[in-house]
């Protein structure tokens, strides 16, 4: 059985399903197959988040996209029009990578949204919790989200573990000044870049901690290899071949025009994978150095890129950081042994967690390859370092996004004796820069 049917086969939450229906409401799957059921569903999270009431076209390409996840919706039989759910989520096993190399399963979490009508009243609330306890019980070792606002999923065990910042840069400051590379750069039609961003990232997100496979439809919706012809007009792509002509990198960008000034077109990037740094480096220049154009501009990336460091003027560059995945360890042992560790040594976490899941006192060793063996213990013993965290700091700190000397000096968790922060953060320094490149 392939992912998809996993987690397409699982039953709906029991708990939840007895809650919601205690308040008069019937929390089910939608059979993906059952058009006019999944389009109400389509509709509904348009509503929920404010979007477009979709026509016939679009909503066969979003129920195409989103078939091979599990579908689920609240429903009120008293409503108007009871076919559409009050409440939706969407979701299905991915892969997150917790080290260059290293993958484990998790459970992706999306299309969360519920109606105006029906908010407050704890829908959400048994929404998440039953999508928690069907992951535990699928043996499925974290769950991961991205978020439309970060106060929510904080109370649910989540926390943030890769943030993304946004770049923009003043083009006429940002004179090359990293590595030229030797290959070359062409433009290729929407299809082969859908395909080429599909093969590129699969190989891209291996090496970068939070980074998760993406669902072939979002390259093909982001080249306008598919979508509104008016909508996808100003979308262009380029691929970069290195000199032996393998190719490692593609973008894909968005021009818009300036009606007052034809040399101050915007650049906004939507796309910029690449595997290897020389790909990365021919790309931005290609971006910097584009005539008719005064700014470019791209989200979701690494916090502290090298570019900063390739162009004349540090300041060209304008870097905004915020929240992106929110991870949630639900198996404390599987997650932090899935990982490599960059040092070894011992550190006791000690984890509260009101829904149960990642409760404990786990002792982690990570030996001198990298590898960590995590054990419960009954009791924090004497002689170790300690740091008591809630679930939701475990799911920050899990990556090395941000180190523990910083959530104890923000008072987010706290060592039993001065220094054990050192040494969690010995451990836990990342490979890389955590990063999820995509939104799902
Ligand atoms: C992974 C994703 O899909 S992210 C997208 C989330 N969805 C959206 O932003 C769409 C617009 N918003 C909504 O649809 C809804 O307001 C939701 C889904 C955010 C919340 O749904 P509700 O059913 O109203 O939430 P519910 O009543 O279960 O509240 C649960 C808890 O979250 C809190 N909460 C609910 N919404 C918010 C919010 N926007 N910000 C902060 N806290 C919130 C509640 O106060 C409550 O707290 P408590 O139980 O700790 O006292």
């Amino acid at each position: 059985m392939d992912r998809s049917e996993r987690s397409k086969t699982i039953p709906i939450d029991e708990r939840s399903a007895t809650r919601l229906a205690d308040t008069g409401l019937r929390y089910g799957l939608v059979d993906v197959a059952d058009e006019t059921t999944f389009d109400a569903w389509l509709q509904a999270v348009s509503r929920g988040f404010h979007g477009e009431r979709d026509d016939a076209a679009a909503l066969a390409r979003t129920r195409e996209a989103l078939a091979e996840r599990r579908i689920t919706g609240v429903w009120d039989d008293t409503a108007p029009v009871p076919i559409d759910p009050v409440a939706t989520v969407a979701s299905w096993i991915g892969e997150i990578t917790l080290s260059p190399g290293r993958t484990i399963e998790s459970w992706a979490v999306s299309e969360v949204s519920v109606s105006p009508t029906h908010r407050r009243r704890g829908i959400a609330r048994n929404l998440l919790e039953g999508e928690l306890r069907t992951a535990a019980a699928a043996g499925l070792a974290a769950a991961m989200l991205t978020v439309s606002e970060s106060t929510i999923y904080g109370r649910f065990g989540f926390g943030p573990a890769t943030l993304g910042a946004t770049y923009q840069v003043e083009t006429a400051r940002a004179t090359w000044r990293g590595p030229v590379a030797p290959g070359r750069i062409d433009h290729v039609t929407p299809q082969d870049a859908a395909a080429l961003l599909a093969t590129l990232h699969d190989r891209a997100r291996l090496q970068v901690p939070g980074d998760t496979n993406a669902y072939p439809a979002l390259w093909a919706r982001m080249t306008g290899a598919v979508g509104d012809p008016a909508k996808t007009a100003p979308i262009r792509s380029v691929r970069y071949a290195s000199a032996d002509a393998e190719v490692t990198g593609v973008a894909v960008y968005r021009l818009r025009a300036n009606e007052h000034d034809f040399t101050k077109h915007t650049v906004e990037i939507e796309a910029l994978v690449t595997v290897d740094d020389e790909a990365y480096a021919a790309l931005w220049r290609y971006f910097l150095e584009l005539d008719l154009v005064e700014s470019v501009s791209v989200e979701v990336r690494a916090p502290g890129e090298p570019l900063r460091w390739m162009i004349g003027d540090f300041r060209a560059v304008t870097e905004r950081v915020i929240d992106h995945e929110w991870l949630r360890v639900l198996d404390v042992p599987a997650v932090l042994g899935g990982r490599d560790y960059a040092a070894s040594g011992r550190i006791v976490l000690d984890v509260a967690d009101s829904l149960g899941f990642a409760a404990g006192t786990w002792l982690l060793v990570a030996d001198e390859a990298g590898t960590g063996v995590v054990t419960r213990l009954d009791a924090v013993p004497h002689a170790t370092p300690v740091l008591e965290l809630d679930v939701a700091e475990l799911g920050s700190l899990v990556l090395g996004t941000v180190t523990a000397e910083t959530l104890v000096r923000a008072g987010r968790i706290t060592p039993r004796a001065a220094g054990d922060a050192a040494v969690a953060d010995r451990l836990f320094r990342p490979a890389r820069t955590p990063w999820l490149s995509t939104w799902y």
